[in-house]
């Protein structure tokens, strides 16, 4: 299956940004960029939601979203339904992100891990499969809290 990734990232991410984009490119995994695109001072919250609202309605597999902790613009992505965004700076949670939690996003924190974890992380994330059976009962439980609140 040919991937097609959403990624964006705030001001203090912007640099990791463009790292993972060379690194998508030499992998050959198609991307949209959805900003920022440069270093200048902007709301994480903004970036999060237009990337969010792109992976909810199914324009792309999977998001990538970078601020400098990771920490807003994850807290903001999974104010949108659906979104199971996961806040990673291991290989290993990467990689339970999607096999275990069915995580739909991607986000690090730029000031946090330097470019060559950040990259790893993103293979790790990508290669994973959903395992589904117990992991999917409690996905679907998350989901429900979600319809709580309507
Ligand atoms: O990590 C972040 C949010 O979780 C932001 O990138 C960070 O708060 C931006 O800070 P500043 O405006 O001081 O560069």
């Amino acid at each position: 299956m040919k991937l097609k990734l959403a990624i964006g990232a705030d001001h203090a991410g912007f640099r990791l940004k463009e790292a993972v984009k060379k690194h998508l490119d030499k992998r050959g995994i198609e991307y949209k960029d959805f900003g920022t695109y440069s270093e200048e001072s902007c709301d994480y919250p903004d970036i999060a939601r237009d990337v969010a609202v792109a992976v909810k309605n199914g324009e792309f597999d999977f998001g990538i979203l970078i601020c400098g902790t990771g920490i807003g613009i994850s807290i903001a992505a999974n104010k949108i339904k659906g979104i199971r965004a996961a806040l990673c700076h291991d290989t290993f949670s990467a990689k339970a992100a999607r096999a275990h939690n069915n995580a739909n996003i991607l986000a690090m924190g730029a000031r946090v891990i330097g470019e060559g974890l950040a990259c790893e992380i993103v293979d790790s994330f990508l290669s994973a499969q959903f395992e589904g059976g117990r992991h999917q009962r409690r996905v679907d439980k998350i989901h429900e809290i979600e319809d709580m609140q309507d």
